[in-house]
Parts: C-alpha cells; structure tokens; sequence
C-alpha cells in the first residue's frame, strides 16, 4: 500500500524536476539515473557512481581509471585549511568540522564562476575523507597525518587514514556499497536546501555547506548515529526487546526506523544489512547484528515501521572500528555527488525557489508609543 503524501513537511508536493534518481516508484523502489541500486552495489565501484551521478554515464574503464586518478592527485589540503582544523577542538562535532572544513575551502579556492562547478565538486569529493580525519586524528591523537594514501578508492583512502593501515577487501568493497547507497536520494531535506540555495544562483561551496547543516539532524542522516547510540546500550536481543518495549510505550521516537516516502521498506536497508551480517562473522562476535535484527522484528510487529538506510549502517560501521561519531560525514562523503548534482540541475533551469507561507499572525495594528507598551 502506498503511503499517503499530504500534510505538513511539503508532502507530496511536486517541488521542481531532477532526472538523477526516482525514490519509491513502484516496482524499482530507488534508481540512479534509471539504474536500480541494488544493481549499482553489486556490480559498481562508487567512483562509477559518483560519475554517473556527476557526469550523467557510466564510465568505460579508460574514464574510470582517469576519474579516480584525478581524485587521488587531489586529497591533500592547503595548509591555511589545516590550520584552521587544528584549532578545532575534540569536543567539537564532525559534522560542523566538516560544515567549517567545506567553507574554509571555500574561501581557498572559490568557485569563480558556475564553468568550474565540475572541476570544484571533484576537489570536494576527493578531499573531505582528508579534512575529516586530518582533524579527527589531530584533536583526538595530536598527530598531523599525511593525507596522499596511495588507494584506489575514496572509501579505502577514508579507512587507511582513521586506522593508520590498509583496509582490508572485505572493508573496502563495503565501503564502496555504503557509499553507494547513499549517494543520491531525490528532494529529501538536505539535497533540497542545496537546492534552494543554488537557485539563489550561490556558489557551490554555499550549497554544500548548507545541505551539511540539514544532513547533520537526527531526524536525517544523523540517524546513523542515533541508532548506534541506541543499539550499544543493549547487551542482547532480550534486553533489545525489553528496552524498546519501554521506548514505545513512552512514545519515543526510534532513529533509524521509518521514512517520509516509503511505505513498506527502504531498499538500502536489505543491501546493508546483509553487509553488516558478513562484517559480523569477520568480527567474531555478532551481538551487535543480532541486537539491530531483533530492533527490526520489534519495531515491524508493534509499529508496521522498517529500518532505513541507516539502521544497519550502524552496526556495520562499527564493525569495521569507525568511531560512531564520523558516522555521518561518511554519509556527506558520499551524498556530495548527488548534492552537487541537484545544484548543477537547479543552475541549468533556475528560477528562484520562493514558496509562500499561510500566515497566522496578528491582524494589521498600529506601533503603540514605547511609553504605553506593556
Ligand atoms: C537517510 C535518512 O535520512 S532516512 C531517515 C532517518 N531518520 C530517522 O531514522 C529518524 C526516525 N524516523 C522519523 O523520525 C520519521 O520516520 C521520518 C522523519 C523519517 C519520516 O517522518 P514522517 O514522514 O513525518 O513520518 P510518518 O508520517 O511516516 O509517521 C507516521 C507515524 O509513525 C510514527 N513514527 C515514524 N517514525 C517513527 C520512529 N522512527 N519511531 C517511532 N515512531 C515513528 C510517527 O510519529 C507518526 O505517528 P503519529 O501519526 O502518531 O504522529
Ligand atoms: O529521502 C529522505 O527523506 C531521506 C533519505 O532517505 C535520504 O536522504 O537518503
């Protein structure tokens, strides 16, 4: 049965045109530029994703192996960039090391005008992996890393800095489907302020940094971590169950779970979780995975809600040793491509995006002296 698109938040209100990804169409669930994603994870690097997405094709091996050449010349970070990331403190949030991060860049190497939107969206994507874990490591280890990795893919480069080795294949091809899954997901609320903001006709480095600020909330990408800060409290499925029984009945929000489009399942989460099974028998102990699979029998049987794309991510990011708070500038790694994408499409056919407001207020009145005011 298909969820009913009306109410508040914009529901179901056609709000412009894109030709880069369709969410919850029936019979395809979520398609990149008319490709399945569960076709993408299987058989596609995130390179090839991320030029799908950028570039409008999949790319042959010749244009792949040039497009992740070109990303990889461009990991370092300019030392002006670094300085600034060093005065970041630990306490600080990834997520505003990374909103502070995109917008010192941007004052570096500013987007002149919109002929070098290519160009400056390879350079983000190439070095946000850097700018977070040159801070991460620096506030949390004091040490100035190199951030020129010799990987093949940005997920590997990402993991090789934060663990200081090589990841392993297993690791690397999960990051690659990770990335996948989240690169582009049509007006959802981050993608849609970029948006916004590109029609104002803005540079894109203003873009990104203001659809970072909307990804940032639990109620969207920050849900990854939400969940991991949920399902670590929980020392088995018995005590998973119990404590999410307590969480309903109060009528607790459960990140993770549930979505504004779809209405039987998000199709990213089958794809993780079978992700995160795997990464759980490399790891030895399958708590964790069996805690987040109980989570979901709990949440369908007692609320009809399924998990989304950010359920099981958080078991299978930790598996993999990411410390739960870089959970969500991965997703920003990742959902760059289709962020930018949005803006190049909103520059390609602009009008100003300028919605109007059913007001509430006070009916007209006249400014009382400041004497008389109570
Ligand atoms: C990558 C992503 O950004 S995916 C989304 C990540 N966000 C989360 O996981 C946060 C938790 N989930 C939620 O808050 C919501 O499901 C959202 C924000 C994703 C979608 O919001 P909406 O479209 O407004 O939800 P929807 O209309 O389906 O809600 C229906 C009912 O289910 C409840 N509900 C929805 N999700 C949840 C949840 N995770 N836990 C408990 N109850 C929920 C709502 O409170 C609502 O109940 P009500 O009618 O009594 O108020
Ligand atoms: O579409 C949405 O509302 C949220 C989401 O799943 C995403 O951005 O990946």
């Amino acid at each position: 049965m298909a969820k009913v698109l009306s109410g508040a938040g914009l529901r179901g209100q056609v709000a412009g045109k894109t030709a880069l990804s369709t969410v919850g169409v029936s019979g395809s669930g979520l398609t990149y530029r008319g490709y399945d994603v569960k076709d993408l994870a299987e058989n596609c690097e995130f390179e090839e994703v991320a030029y799908l997405i950028l570039k409008g094709k999949l790319p042959t091996q010749a244009e792949l192996d040039n497009y992740k050449a070109l990303l990889k010349r461009q990991r370092d970070l300019p030392n002006a960039l670094k300085d600034v990331l060093e005065r970041i403190p630990a306490e600080a949030h990834p997520m505003d090391v990374l909103r502070t991060g995109c917008s010192m860049l941007g004052n570096l190497e500013i987007e002149a005008d919109f002929s070098q939107q290519d160009d400056i969206t390879d350079r983000m994507l190439a070095c946000f992996p850097s700018i977070i874990c040159y801070w991460y490591k620096y506030s949390h280890e004091g040490t100035r890393i190199d951030v020129n990795t010799d990987d093949d893919s940005i997920g590997a480069h990402f993991l090789h800095m934060l663990h200081g080795k090589k990841p392993s294949a297993l690791h690397e091809k999960v990051m690659h489907v990770s990335l996948i899954l989240y690169a582009e997901h049509e007006f959802n609320a981050s993608t849609f302020t970029a948006r916004v903001c590109a029609s104002t006709l803005s540079d894109m480095h203003s873009c990104i940094v203001g659809a970072i600020g909307s990804l940032r909330g639990p109620l969207h990408g920050g849900a990854n971590e939400a969940a991991m800060d949920m399902i670590e409290r929980f020392n088995n499925p018995e005590h998973a169950e119990k404590e999410m029984m307590g969480m309903l009945e109060r009528k607790e929000k459960i990140m993770g779970f549930g979505h504004a489009i779809y209405s039987e399942s998000d199709p990213r989460n089958a794809i993780i979780k079978q992700w995160s099974e795997k990464l759980s028998e490399e790891f030895g102990d399958s708590t964790l995975y069996d805690v987040s699979v109980r989570c979901e029998a709990v949440m369908k049987r007692e609320k009809g809600l399924f998990c989304n794309a950010d359920f099981f991510h958080a078991s299978a990011y930790n598996f993999m040793g990411i410390p739960t708070k870089l959970f969500t500038p991965i997703f920003v790694m990742s959902r760059l491509t289709g962020w930018a994408g949005h803006v190049m499409e909103q520059r390609a056919d602009n009008r100003i995006i300028r919605p109007s407001a059913d007001y509430t207020g006070e009916d007209l009145r006249k400014v009382e002296a400041i004497e008389h005011r109570v």
